[in-house]
């Protein structure tokens, strides 16, 4: 096999990984897609972009991922599910996944993760997966081919789709396992090989060793005007919520559509691609991501195709309605070629609202941000996690619960500084339902969507009347110029009014009762928040 250039000196066996078949170090695209091909895992589909169809070990849950608790990290340690383990447990997954790998071929990608050389760290991929390795190209940053002659791993990753993990051996919770050792430098995948996992484990680890820099890591898309960096947007939102969608907007630049750092410099992408959502994908809605599609490389994920002209489906969710298509950056025509921006003059909060309550966009205080932002009210979309089969409402603090190890007030009180500093104005757009409930109501059009963020953007929407949210403080357009106006008043948007009074009633309660694990926490300028 032909190998790409690599550190003569860090090769796997340094690492102490030997005992491999072929090793493959940094590859590049045609070569990785050959190499795809002649292991079966996919098909050459249209324009070049690569098809594949995962085996049945896609499915993932929070509660699959472990960071592991040595001394070093235990007093900072926050997961959701409390899913810890010990140092013994992860050894003994270790050499068992070692000893799995013997005789098996790898590819080996020697990536970065973020844009700001200040800040960014340097992480070694190795797959079993050709495909997992053209993925994760596209996903991190590419170093300039001179770069690999020196390049060393500041973390190692290891994504083995063929090996289970044993609950009972490795004190995990299924035979799924994503594993953290922050001591050891390295992050064990097995069991799964829905590609997301090797770019969300290294969005965890950012997650976890920014803060300590003073660097807000953030699960959100970024966006800013054209030419001018100056007047940027981050938008926050748990998986299908709109990040990609909305940030990829004809007449913005595109910082990136998943994970940025918001530093003393500005954001920065942690990446230097795309993951987006092709379920339902409209050329007329969203023609830069449709177009991608069809392009050299593009890793399409999990869609039904048609075998003789390899014609996309893109209503067909019979295999998962998180079905994707993953591309560099620059496929997207007006992105950033720095994936640099300046200081957010505005900060979106999407929520997904499934009871069909929140309206469509508010403007939110300083203290109501934060109170949203620890919330992270939301729903999780079809098919994001195992188990998940339509919109189910959910509390996923800072949008992104289960990829943010530490406790949500650290990262609360980086935004809340960044966000007093810098003068941000914060909103949160409900991209979920409306008319009523998932079930009875519908999806907000996505034209309304990009025409209420269009006006706060510009600044428009600053010049409109508001009136404040009964149940919630808030406040919200009463007009806006291209929008129904009907849209902007959830209540009025239901059949009956007073079913809509009870089910918000019910979400008023759900927030209070969810926000009291943080009381103890927050000043009390957010706790007035949270009274409405
Ligand atoms: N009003 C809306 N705003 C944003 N996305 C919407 C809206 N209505 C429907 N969608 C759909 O929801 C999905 C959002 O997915 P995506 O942008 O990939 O989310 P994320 O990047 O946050 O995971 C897309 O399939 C998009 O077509
Ligand atoms: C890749 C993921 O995130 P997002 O949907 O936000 O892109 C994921 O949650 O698996």
């Amino acid at each position: 096999m032909t190998t790409g250039r690599v550190n003569p000196d860090f090769r796997l066996e340094d690492q102490g990984i030997t005992g491999l078949g072929n090793v493959s170090y940094n590859l590049i695209e045609p070569a990785l897609i050959e190499a795809a091909l002649k292991n079966g895992e996919g098909h050459l589909g249209r324009g070049g972009a690569f098809l594949v169809t995962t085996g049945k070990f896609t499915g993932r849950s929070p509660k699959d991922k472990h960071v592991v608790k040595t001394d070093s990290v235990a007093d900072t340690i926050w997961w959701e599910n409390n899913a810890a383990m010990s140092p013994e447990h992860f050894d003994v997954l270790y050499d068992d996944l070692l000893a799995h790998m013997k005789g098996r071929d790898f590819h080996v990608q020697d990536l970065t993760g973020g844009a700001d050389p200040a800040h960014a760290i340097n992480v070694r991929m190795v797959t079993e997966l050709a495909w997992h390795g053209l993925f994760i190209r596209h996903l991190l940053r590419r170093p300039e081919p001179d770069a690999l002659d020196s390049f060393t791993a500041d973390f190692t990753v290891i994504n083995c789709p063929s090996f289970r993990a044993d609950p009972a051996k490795h004190g995990c919770n299924s035979e799924t396992v994503i594993a953290l050792n922050f001591d050891r430098k390295l992050i064990l995948i097995g069991g799964t090989e829905y590609a997301g996992e090797n770019k969300k484990s290294v969005f965890t680890l950012l997650n976890y060793l920014l803060p300590e820099k003073g660097i807000m890591p953030m699960h959100c898309s970024a966006n800013h005007a054209d030419g001018n960096p100056v007047d940027t947007a981050v938008f926050f939102g748990l998986s299908g919520t709109g990040k990609t969608t909305l940030s990829a907007d004809p007449s913005r630049t595109l910082i990136g559509d998943d994970e940025h750092g918001w530093s003393d410099r500005g954001t920065f992408n942690f990446e230097g691609g795309c993951y987006a959502k092709t379920i339902h994908l409209n050329p007329e809605a969203e023609p830069e991501i449709y177009a991608t599609t069809s392009k050299f490389g593009t890793v399409i994920e999990n869609m039904v195709f048609d075998p003789q002209t390899f014609e996309l489906d893109f209503d067909d969710d019979s295999l998962t309605a998180n079905m994707r298509c993953a591309y560099p950056l620059s496929y997207i025509s007006n992105a950033s070629e720095t994936a640099l921006g300046g200081h957010p003059k505005n900060v979106i909060m999407l929520t997904c609202d499934a009871f069909g309550v929140l309206p469509p966009i508010a403007r939110l205080t300083p203290a109501q941000a934060m109170y949203h932002f620890l919330s992270g009210f939301t729903s999780k979309v079809a098919g994001t996690e195992r188990g998940v089969t339509e919109p189910e409402p959910t509390f996923s603090t800072c949008f992104g619960a289960p990829f943010m190890p530490r406790r949500p007030e650290v990262y609360g009180n980086l935004l809340r500084d960044k966000i007093a500093k810098h003068g941000a104005t914060c909103w949160l757009v409900n991209t979920g339902w409306t008319g009523g409930a998932y079930g009875t109501g519908s999806r907000m059009p996505i034209r309304a969507t990009r025409g209420l963020l269009t006006a706060a953007l510009d600044g428009s929407l600053g010049e409109v009347e508001f009136r404040k949210d009964d149940n919630f403080g808030f406040d919200v357009p009463v007009a806006v110029p291209g929008v129904a106006e009907v849209l902007l008043d959830p209540r009025r948007t239901w059949d009956d009014p007073e079913s809509y009074d009870r089910q918000a009633a019910k979400l008023v309660q759900m927030f209070a009762d969810n926000f009291e694990q943080y009381v103890p926490y927050i000043d009390d300028d957010v706790k007035a928040a949270a009274l409405g």
